[in-house]
Formats: structure tokens, sequence, C-alpha cells
């Protein structure tokens, strides 16, 4: 579902340049979680905005279901994440005028999608999360965990096959942030969706499948987490 090879990213910092990403090459399924851990500044946040054509990598190919994607225009980026691609963020970013069921229903009225199936979709990705009786309250109303919910239903109302979490439950306390990483795994596996998720938390990177532990911008070990294997 996702193929890196050989993917570089270089950033100018003045005259000097940064390695952000070293050559990663990384395959993964269609369905699996993959998550990223590492200390700050070993490129975890690179890496998943290359994948979601946030960011241009310096050299290297990116494959999403099987397509090449370094030729891609910033139109063919923008059609990937209304049609491919599910991205949740540590703050939320919900529009805050909106309420909750207009915050899912407005990434699928933006590519296109009209009518009553906006709305009936908008409401049982909300009911999937646990927010359907909440749909009409606006942002400011809602928790912290609340509104990651309103998010992740924003990011899986058009059906993704790959999402992206870059520090999910950042802004969460560790109850808030356990019920969201059970939330998006279970979403995640019932769907075979695919996920690729950033974290500074250990049990937050212990929901997904594997985790890809980074060094200076280089992935050094790959270890299946206790979701996978059973062991808690
Ligand atoms: N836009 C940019 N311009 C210049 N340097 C950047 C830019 N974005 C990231 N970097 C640098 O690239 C390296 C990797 O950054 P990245 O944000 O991917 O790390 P990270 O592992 O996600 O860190 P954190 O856990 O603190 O979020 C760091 O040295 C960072 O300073």
């Amino acid at each position: 579902m996702v193929k890196l090879a050989q993917l570089s990213k270089t950033y100018a910092r003045g005259e000097a340049t940064v390695a952000a990403l070293h050559g990663v090459s990384l395959d993964v399924a269609r369905g699996e979680f993959c998550a990223f851990v590492g200390p700050s500044g070993c490129g975890k946040s690179t890496l998943l905005n290359l994948v979601g054509g946030l960011d241009r990598p310096s050299s290297g190919e990116l494959y999403l279901d099987g397509r090449a994607t370094t030729t891609f225009t910033s139109h063919e980026w923008t059609l990937a994440r209304r049609e491919l691609i599910g991205i949740v963020f540590q703050a939320f970013h919900l529009v805050p005028g909106l309420t909750a069921l207009e915050n899912v229903a407005l990434p699928l009225m933006l590519r296109g999608d009209g009518g009553r199936s906006v709305a009936q979709r908008a409401e049982s990705v909300l009911e999937l999360v646990h927010m359907g009786h909440r749909k009409h309250h606006r942002p400011g109303e809602l928790s912290g965990g609340e509104q990651q919910r309103v998010a992740i239903a924003r990011a899986l109302a058009h059906r993704p096959k790959l999402l992206l979490a870059d520090e999910p439950t950042g802004n969460l306390d560790s109850h808030q942030g356990a019920e969201i990483m059970t939330l998006i795994r279970s979403l995640a596996k019932a769907d075979s969706v695919t996920v690729l998720l950033v974290t500074h938390s250990q049990t937050a990177a212990e929901c997904a499948d594997y985790i890809w532990t980074m060094q200076d911008g280089r992935l050094v070990a790959r270890t299946p987490s206790p979701a996978l294997t059973g062991v808690a």
C-alpha cells in the first residue's frame, strides 16, 4: 500500500543543509498498522509529511497504492488526499465555526459529493466514533478527546485506504489517549485501512502491529508490538 524506495529529504537551514531522512526504504502492506518512534528531530514527521504529500522528497521514490508519486502535481496530490488518504494531527484542526457534523461533511463536499448521502455518511461515521449525540456541537463545546474523535471521523469519512496520524494523542491525557488509540485501531482494522502513526507515546505505539524506531533520519529497528503478538 505504501512503499518508500531510498527516500531522502534534505532541508536548507541558512548556508547549511539538514538531512531529515536518509535513503529510507519501507514496504507497508494493505491493512498494516505501523508506528514510528524515536527521539525528537529523528525524522518521524518528515516521513509522514512526505507520504501525505505535504512535503516533497529530495530524492528516492514513494509509491502509494502501486502508483509512483514523485511526479505528482499539486492537483494530483490534492486528489490523492481526497480519495486515498486521511490525516489526523495532534492539534485536531477542526473548523471552529462549524458543528461536528459540518466538519465531517466538509471534505466530502469539497470532493464534490452532495445531497443526502453526505449528511448520511457524516452522521454514520460520527456514530462510529461515538459522537452521534454531539453532532450539532461546535469544537469549542467539546473536550479534547471528543474533538479528536470528530477529527478521526472527518479523516475516515471518505473511506481512505491510508490513515496518517501525527501525534494524535499529544494533546490528550493518558485515559483519553488510550481511548483514541483503541478507536483508531478498531476502525482501521474493520476496513483494512493502512495506518502510519508518529508518536512519542510508547502506549500509543503499542496499538500498532509493528513499531519502527528511527534515529538520525533512518529506520533502525522494527519490533512486532504486543497488539500483534498478543503478549501484553
Ligand atoms: N521545514 C523545515 N526546515 C528546516 N529543517 C526542518 C524542517 N522540518 C524539519 N526539519 C528538520 O528535520 C529534522 C527532522 O525533523 P522532524 O520534524 O521530521 O523530526 P521528528 O522526529 O518528527 O521530531 P519531533 O518528535 O520533535 O516532532 C530536524 O532536524 C528538523 O529540525
